[in-house]
């Protein structure tokens, strides 16, 4: 997979190539390039924002630069490419994204800061044809789409073949039956007086899989009930009821 971030604050994606993920890029399961979006400006200031029409606070990312930056990126006919803007106002970045563009050959990342990129470049993209997903990756305001951008990321970068030690955990972890991960234990069986639930250390493993079922039901339930609701009735049996 072939990633582009552009951004007037290259070194934020640095951490891309640490640990495991700088691994996966240096046995090429993974193409990182970081571009600064300044590159594209023309004038001596190196101007990336304006005043907002209409008025209102803060500043708006201006098109031409934009436009520029995303015509060099994106001209490679050959491999169709996604266009990523995280933005507080997008639809949810889930799981479910993450193994839905892990299927894709080419990511690329607009970061966004200030108030926003002026509309227009996400409209022009559209009308050339690039598909063009605005995500959130949660309801808060981050300052720019960086930090965005190393979540997404990592997130999809794990599910790619080849790149986490044990592809299992890939495909036993939260979210991928719909309920929330339950609480996980290692030796010593006992540490400050605490011990390990006696079911996960006997070799019943028809109880183990009941306990952490109950356990990750619990847990949904306590935290997200909206997961639970999200599941279909039939997803859950008689004795996940009974939990
Ligand atoms: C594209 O315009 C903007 C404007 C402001 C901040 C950002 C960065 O993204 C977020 O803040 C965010 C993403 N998911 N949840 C929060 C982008």
């Amino acid at each position: 997979m072939r990633i582009d971030v552009v951004t007037i604050f290259p070194s934020y994606l640095q951490p891309l190539r640490e640990a495991l993920l700088g691994r996966a890029i240096d046995r090429g399961l993974l193409e990182v390039a970081v571009h600064d979006l300044r590159d594209w400006t023309h004038d001596v200031h190196q101007a990336v924002d304006d005043s907002p029409y209409g008025g209102g606070p803060g500043m708006v990312m201006r098109p031409q630069v934009w436009g520029e930056a995303l015509d060099d990126v994106l001209a490679t006919p050959d491999l169709p490419a996604r266009l990523v803007v995280p933005t507080p106002a997008g639809r949810p970045f889930t799981q479910a994204t993450a193994h839905a563009w892990a299927a894709e050959e080419r990511l690329v990342f607009a970061c966004g800061r200030y108030e926003g990129i002026d509309e227009r470049v996400l409209l022009d993209a559209r009308a050339r044809g690039i598909t063009v997903d605005e995500v959130s990756i949660g309801d808060y305001v981050l300052v720019g789409g960086e930090v965005a951008v190393l979540v997404m990321v990592e997130a999809v970068a794990r599910l790619l073949p080849g790149v986490l030690g044990n592809p299992r955990s890939a495909a036993e972890d939260s979210f991928s039956d719909g309920l929330l991960e339950g609480p996980s234990y290692t030796r010593p069986e006992v540490w400050r007086e605490l011990a390990v639930p006696d079911v996960l250390r006997g070799g019943n493993h028809a109880a183990i899989a009941r306990w952490r079922r109950d356990r990750a039901l619990e847990r949904t339930r306590d935290r997200r009930p909206d997961l639970l609701d999200a599941l279909g009735p039939d997803a859950l049996d008689a004795a996940d009821r009974a939990a």
